[in-house]
């Protein structure tokens, strides 16, 4: 066994280097990059980047949409940084809370030329990192020693990319009896994935049948909703309310996956509220801050089903995508069971816009 860094290893290590406002290297079989999040970038370092080359801003198409960029790549979008550009005017493309003050960034010249891939990863790296998905980028050449010599993680492209599309293997990490008010039967199960991300939960109720459908809820975590009792949305009272039918059926598995704000964090969720109250609505939040309507990965929700020896479920929610993800991933659903809790006055128009833009059955 040797001791350097696997690609998931170093994955994980880029994650918290981006996190921190260090950059990393990321090369393919013909060239390389210089990345760093824009989030976390400061001006010693723009300063840095800028005596390696001319920077390009990666930002997401969606952001783009917004911005009025224009768009080359199907994703993503590559806008060229005028020379004495501050860090704010770069930031201010990425984060959009300063849109409605000042709505002119531009003109703003996009990239053309060039392939896109490595820009693309570095989208992902900043999404996977939870921060607002936008990267810094400098051509360089000799990334192995360039790397090497500043101490950075290097990615390379084509080992690292497949990666962050698979849904990483999950195993248990412990497991305990806890009485709930809804159950006094209660299991809490610990699932960590193996790259190195958030850790995942199970609540078993009871000793469901392993042979039967099991009534199952995949709920995202939400702390506002589920913490700390928000009206905003719906996901307390439907926490709550899975758990109870558990409790009242004597059986049932709750599946509690850290897939805060539907994926993108707490942070960029306080964001997209941010301009909810501006008046943008749940989906156009999202886009605007350049992020798709749903960045979860629910295969991790079948995956621990099947680790805990289950093959079919009688689901609780109202989203066909979870319905659709369960069955393309082995796991029958056997009936699917709405639950419809929770409406208040603030809420109605998060509801309204789930049944509208998302397909939610409600
Ligand atoms: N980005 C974003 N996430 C939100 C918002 N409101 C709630 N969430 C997150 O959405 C997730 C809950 O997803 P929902 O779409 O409400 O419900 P669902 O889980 O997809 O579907 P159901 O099974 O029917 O409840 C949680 O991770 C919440 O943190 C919002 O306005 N913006
Ligand atoms: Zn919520």
């Amino acid at each position: 066994m040797s001791l350097l860094p696997t690609m998931i290893e170093l994955l994980a290590r880029a994650r918290v280097d981006l996190r921190m406002g260090l950059p990393v290297v990321i090369q393919d079989e013909t060239s390389a990059v210089l990345a760093i999040a824009v989030e976390s970038l400061t001006t010693e370092r723009l300063i840095e980047m800028r005596t390696l080359g001319n920077p390009i801003l990666a930002l997401t198409a969606r952001r783009a949409q917004t911005l009025k960029a224009n768009v080359y790549d199907d994703d993503i979008c590559r806008v060229i940084v005028p020379d004495g550009r501050p860090l704010g005017w770069i930031q201010s493309l990425a984060d959009p809370s300063d849109d409605l003050r000042s709505p002119m960034k531009g003109p703003l010249q996009s990239q053309r030329s060039g392939r896109p891939n490595l820009a693309q990863l570095a989208i992902a790296m900043t999404k996977s990192a939870r921060l607002l998905p936008s990267a810094l980028l400098v051509t360089i050449n000799n990334p192995s020693d360039f790397a090497a010599s500043n101490g950075l993680t290097l990615l390379d492209h084509a080992s690292t990319t497949p990666l962050l599309d698979e849904s990483s293997p999950l195993h248990p990490v412990a497991a305990a009896r806890l009485p709930i008010e809804a159950s006094q039967a209660g299991r809490l199960h610990i699932f960590r994935p193996e790259d190195g991300n958030e850790e995942h939960y199970a609540i078993e109720i009871g000793q469901p049948d392993r042979n039967k459908p099991v009534l199952s809820r995949l709920h995202s975590a939400c702390f506002t909703g589920d913490v700390l009792g928000s009206l905003k949305c719906d996901c307390g009272p439907q926490l709550q309310g899975a758990l109870a039918q558990m409790g009242e059926e004597g059986t049932g598995v709750l599946l509690y996956l850290n897939q805060e704000g539907r994926g993108i964090g707490l942070a960029n969720k306080m964001r997209a509220y941010s301009l909810q109250d501006q008046g943008f609505d749940t989906v156009e939040a999202n886009h605007r801050l350049g992020f798709e309507d749903d960045e979860r990965d629910f295969r991790l929700g079948s995956a621990i089903l099947k680790e805990l020896g289950f093959s079919s479920v009688r689901l609780l929610t109202n989203n066909p995508n979870k319905i659709a993800m369960m069955e393309s991933t082995g796991i029958a659903v056997a009936e699917h069971v709405p639950l419809k809790v929770g409406l208040n006055p603030f809420n109605e128009n998060y509801l309204a816009t789930k049944a509208a833009k998302s397909g939610h059955m409600l």
